[in-house]
Formats: C-alpha cells, sequence, structure tokens
C-alpha cells in the first residue's frame, strides 16, 4: 500500500525526508489523500478526500485545523507540541525588550537621520532621549498559559531577575516539573493583570480563549503595563488594545500577529507570524508531525493528538484492526464477535477513551480482511474501522 500525503505551506525537508520512498507519495497536489500535512493553512473551508485518515500539524497551533468536524469522523490530529517552543520563546523575549527600550522606534528614527559627520552625530545624541526605555529585574512578568512556550518564557524571564507570576488552571504536571520553584501561581487571570508589568499570552485559541484579553480585562491591568501577544490575533480584543494603547493605559502591544489597524502606531510592534520561523523549530516540527502521522498510517498507533488519547501498541506478527468510535458501552464488545465470526483470533488488544471518542487497537492471528473492517464501520457508534497489514507484509 502507498499512503498519500498532502502538503499544505512550506514543510521543512527534514520532514519530508522522513516518509521512505515506496511506501508514501507527497506534495501539494496530491489527490484522494490518506493525511494531510499542514502549517498554518486554514483548512476550514478545503473539501476533505473520502480517503482521509490523520491530519498533522506541524506546529503547535490547531485552530486552523476543523477539529470537531474530523473528530465527528473518527480522524486524528496531531500536532507537535513543544517542538518549536524555544524559537517562540526568543522572539517573545527580543519582543519583551522592545517593548521596554522603544528599539523599533529608535532603529526607524536612526534610519531617517540626514546628513553626516559632526551632524549626523548630534542628530543622534539629540533624538535618543525620546527612546529611555525600561529595566527588566525586579519588574513582574505575568505568564498567561503555562505549557511549553509559557514554561520556557517564565524560566527565562527568571534568569533576567523578573519576578514571575502564572495562570493556568490546566497546568500538567509535566509542565509544572520543568518551571522555575519561584515562579508564583495566580489564582484567577485578573489576579494576573493586575499585578503584572508585562503580560505575555501563550494558550491555544478556542471558543473558551477568543476576546480573552477584552476592554474589561485590560482596564484591569496596570497602567504602563506592556501586552505581548505570540499566540494567535484572535485571542485580544484589537480595537480594546489600540483604545488602551493611544490613550496609554497600556505602555505598549507587541504581537506576532500583524493587522492594518495596528501598523503606523505609537508603542505597537507587529512583526509577520516569525516565532516558529527558524530552521531549527521547522525542521523538529515537521519531524515530530510526520512521525506521528507515520506510526498512525503504519501501526494505527496515537501519540501527540490532540482529540484522541495516546494509545501506543507494539506489533505482534499479525494484522491489527484500528477502530475510532464514540465513547459508550459495548462498542469492544461488539468489535470482538464481529473478529470471532470472521474466524479471527484476538492476540492483543488496547483501548482508551478521551470525551465523547474511543480508540481500540486489536492485534489478531493472520490479517483483518476489508470486508470484516467494513462490517465493523458500518455497526451504530463505529466511525471508523482500518484493517494495519502485518508488518511482514509491507512493501
Ligand atoms: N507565534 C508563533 O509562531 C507560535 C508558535 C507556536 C505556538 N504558538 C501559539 O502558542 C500557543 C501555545 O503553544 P504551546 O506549545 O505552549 O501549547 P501548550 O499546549 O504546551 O500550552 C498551552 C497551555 O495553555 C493553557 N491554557 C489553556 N487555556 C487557558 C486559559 N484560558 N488560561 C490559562 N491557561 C490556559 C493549557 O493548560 C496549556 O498548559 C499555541 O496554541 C499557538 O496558538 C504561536
Ligand atoms: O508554521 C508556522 O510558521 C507557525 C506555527 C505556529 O503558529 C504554531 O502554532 O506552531
Amino acid at each position: 500500500m502507498i499512503f498519500r500525503i498532502k502538503t499544505y505551506n512550506n514543510i521543512n525537508e527534514a520532514g519530508l525526508e522522513a516518509f521512505p520512498r515506496g511506501l508514501y507519495e507527497v506534495g501539494s497536489s496530491i489527490e484522494s489523500e490518506d493525511a494531510v500535512l499542514v502549517r498554518s493553512a486554514r483548512l476550514h473551508e478545503q473539501p476533505l478526500s473520502p480517503n482521509l485518515k490523520a491530519v498533522a500539524r506541524a506546529g503547535a497551533g490547531v485552530n486552523n485545523i476543523p477539529v470537531d468536524r474530523l473528530s465527528e469522523q473518527g480522524i486524528p490530529v496531531f500536532n507537535a507540541p513543544g517542538a518549536n517552543a524555544n524559537a517562540v520563546k526568543e522572539l517573545v523575549i527580543a519582543g519583551l525588550f522592545m517593548g521596554f527600550r522603544n528599539i523599533a522606534p529608535a532603529l526607524e528614527f536612526v534610519e531617517r537621520i540626514e546628513g553626516e559627520g559632526e551632524s549626523f552625530e548630534k542628530a543622534v545624541e539629540a533624538g535618543k532621549k525620546r527612546f529611555v526605555g525600561r529595566e527588566l529585574p525586579g519588574r513582574r512578568l505575568g505568564v498567561v498559559g503555562l505549557g511549553a512556550i509559557g514554561g520556557q518564557v517564565a524560566n527565562a524571564a527568571r534568569s533576567l531577575g523578573m519576578e514571575v507570576i502564572g495562570y493556568d488552571p490546566g497546568l500538567t504536571v509535566e509542565h509544572a516539573w520543568r518551571l522555575a520553584s519561584d515562579v508564583r501561581q495566580a489564582r484567577s487571570l485578573d489576579e494576573l493583570l493586575g499585578e503584572s508589568d508585562v503580560v505575555s499570552l501563550h494558550v491555544p485559541l478556542m471558543d473558551k480563549t477568543r476576546d480573552l484579553i477584552n476592554e474589561r480585562r485590560i482596564a484591569v491591568m496596570r497602567p504602563g503595563a506592556v501586552l505581548l501577544n505570540f499566540a494567535r490575533d484572535g485571542l485580544v480584543d484589537r480595537e480594546a488594545v489600540i483604545a488602551s494603547v493611544e490613550s496609554e493605559h497600556l505602555g505598549g502591544y507587541v504581537t506576532d500577529f500583524p493587522h492594518p489597524d495596528l501598523l503606523k502606531r505609537e508603542r505597537v510592534v507587529a512583526l509577520p507570524h516569525l516565532g516558529a520561523s527558524t530552521g531549527e523549530a521547522e525542521a523538529n516540527s515537521a519531524v515530530m508531525a510526520v512521525q506521528n502521522l507515520r506510526d498512525f498510517l503504519e501501526n494505527g498507533n496515537i501519540r501527540h493528538s490532540v482529540n484522541f488519547p495516546d494509545v501506543v501498541m507494539p506489533r505482534t506478527d499479525g494484522g491489527r484492526l484500528a477502530v475510532a468510535n464514540a465513547n459508550v458501552p459495548n462498542m469492544v464488545g461488539q468489535v470482538g464477535t464481529a473478529l470471532a465470526e470472521a474466524g479471527l483470533n484476538i492476540v492483543d488488544l488496547l483501548n482508551r477513551s478521551q470525551g465523547e471518542l474511543a480508540y481500540t487497537l486489536v492485534d489478531v492471528d493472520g490479517e483483518v480482511p476489508e470486508t470484516v473492517a467494513a462490517a465493523i464501520e458500518a455497526i451504530d457508534g463505529v466511525l471508523k474501522a482500518r484493517s494495519i497489514a502485518p508488518v511482514s507484509a509491507r512493501g
């Protein structure tokens, strides 16, 4: 079997090379694709191939992918958690300095100086007083979202002498372990906003986080506070942010998401979505996304999916059935019965659920015929059932 992968955006070569020739066809013009590999391209309006089995995001955010629609069809969406976190952290720290040292307007001022020799130097010295900045030690950074990126930003800010306060009601144990021990926990977003000299956003864009920073919350922020948004445009009410910067309540807005309304404004810096744009981050993200995709397509294993639980089972000698289904009673029972009726002996089985979805891997002696997989897919509540050939039968 040849797997067909449709790519959107520029996918790093290291990732593309991780697809073995002979087993995969990969490209932007592939049709009837088994899987999609994407960066930031918006897939919500794209038609989905009837063969589609998985979508992989070579990056962190999945707001460009119709995750709910794919979940209803039993299609996992993978991402590459942490693969670009260092790159984003570095740009956020650059943003921190830009916000506190007036670097962008200062550069623009220098570009516009005319004359040369003594008159040039005089203009430099006369103009620089407009760009007097503030130092970081002793100031407080509030980090909203302490996941892969927020955690690294918090730790880097600590090493720059800042105090750090964080807010993340869904903080994982793994991410908590990586945090500097003196990062203080805020009990609410408002507490963090009211106590921070600079606030950095590192949460995903979802219905719940859209316009997280709105007029009311900006009013809670300290006068002169700087807002850093390297996460997603939709997390802030842009008009409210602009009004607050104009009225000088907010001391600055530094973002990775430009918009015409943000341009040519004092104390606003907009970069062209550069957070993950380093060779290292692009390679890490593409390789991790391709590894996730390959293990799913070739073995049915699920790792780093945003809509399915991790389900990983070592291969046995025989074939495998991979079933995505609604998380309701008696699904595994019905799958087992269908396999028994087809005369197939179960060698190993793993079932996990997450929210409304469940996923089951069943290894059998021999191979699961396509007709049996199709009959299982027709069971009420089964969203997808796929027969996976034994490893020895792979071309
Ligand atoms: N600028 C860029 O190029 C770039 C690159 C990578 C990621 N991002 C953005 O950054 C986001 C975070 O990336 P990550 O890798 O750190 O993801 P992550 O999943 O590791 O961390 C996100 C954290 O946000 C927390 N969270 C969710 N909702 C929250 C809320 N309402 N309040 C507080 N915390 C909340 C989660 O519990 C989680 O710990 C991505 O979703 C993406 O939108 C931007
Ligand atoms: O692919 C990119 O350049 C941006 C990725 C970034 O926004 C992410 O969410 O990982």
